[in-house]
């Protein structure tokens, strides 16, 4: 099956940050979380693919074409809906569409206007009237309203109230469930994806951690407690071991090697939250 994002070995340097040897793929009818602390490299990461700043080497594909060609093409397919606001404030919803509309190939007035509706937006509000959870429908309505393939989010979630990320959550799921669309949503609200994401893809530093189906992932890691100090750590079985109050915590992906080395062991099943913060301080551990 064709991917809708296909990225391989993507390069980007600045300064004093590079994201390295990043590879994923999302396929049409999922939804992709990707995951990351501050600095991660995520919105670097979405600014790369929306063609907004240049790789330095490596490879992106959005609907199996290179991403920096064919943008027409391309253009009619993504919606990026950004926690930033894109559009002129002085103008109205209403205003808002007629000018964003004649740029789509398969714009439809009657989507935008039942997604209007359904999302309770009133059409003649200026956009700096709007809140951001509103503006953050805007984005959703319009990238429904043009038939995009791939919707594309930047941190969403983050600076709406939980009340309304529930609800964002349960249309972003409806929409997969109804277009089939392929949805990358960037967060470090890890508990939003446990909730809807097929896919985590999971940077720190700019490289990439992990990049796997969520139910895998789910399997896959256990938060182990020890109540004596491991005598050597050196084969990697113990990820982000630091001591808390009177025990020794990590993750592990590898629980039946952990337990036959280092019983007794109890466990319990790791969170997102738990496996990105227990890699974050595995990384900074090998600084040490
Ligand atoms: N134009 C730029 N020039 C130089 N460095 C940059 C530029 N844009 C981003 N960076 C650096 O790249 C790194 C990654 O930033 P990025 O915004 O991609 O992270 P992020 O994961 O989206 O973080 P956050 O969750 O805080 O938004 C940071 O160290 C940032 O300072």
């Amino acid at each position: 099956m064709n991917s809708v994002i296909e990225v391989k070995n993507l390069y980007k340097k600045y300064d004093d940050f590079a994201l390295r040897n990043i590879s994923f793929k999302l396929q049409k009818g999922k939804v992709m979380g990707f995951i990351g602390p501050n600095g991660a490299g995520k919105t670097t990461m979405i600014r790369l693919m929306m063609n907004l700043i240049r790789k330095d080497g490596g490879d992106i594909r959005l609907f199996g074409y290179p991403h920096d060609k064919n943008q027409k093409y391309i253009k009619n397919r993504v919606g990026f809906v950004y926690d930033q606001n894109f559009f002129i404030e002085e103008l109205s919803v209403k205003m808002c569409k007629a000018m964003i509309a004649p740029f789509y190939d398969e714009w439809d007035d009657d989507l935008f206007n039942y997604y209007t509706n359904r999302f309770e937006l009133p059409l003649n509000r200026q956009i700096k009237n709007l809140s951001q959870g509103m503006k953050t429908k805007l984005y959703l309505a319009i990238a429904l309203s043009h038939h995009a393939q791939l919707i594309i989010m930047d941190e969403p979630t983050s600076g709406l109230d939980p009340v309304f990320r529930e609800e964002l959550l349960k249309i972003i799921r409806e929409i997969v469930n109804v277009y089939n669309v392929a949805i990358f949503f960037s967060t470090h609200i890890t508990a939003d994806l446990e909730k809807i994401a097929d896919e985590i893809t999971f940077i720190n530093k700019g490289r990439l951690i992990f990049s796997e189906r969520t139910e895998v992932i789910g399997r896959s890691f256990q938060k182990v407690m020890l109540d004596h100090a491991p005598f050597s750590t050196s084969d990697n079985l113990l990820i982000g071991l630091h001591k808390s109050g009177d025990y020794y915590t990590a993750i592990t992906n590898q629980f039946p090697l952990v337990e036959a080395k280092y019983r007794p062991v109890s466990f319990v099943r790791a969170t997102l939250e738990d496996i990105m913060l227990y890699h974050i301080e595995e990384d900074r551990r090998c600084l040490l």
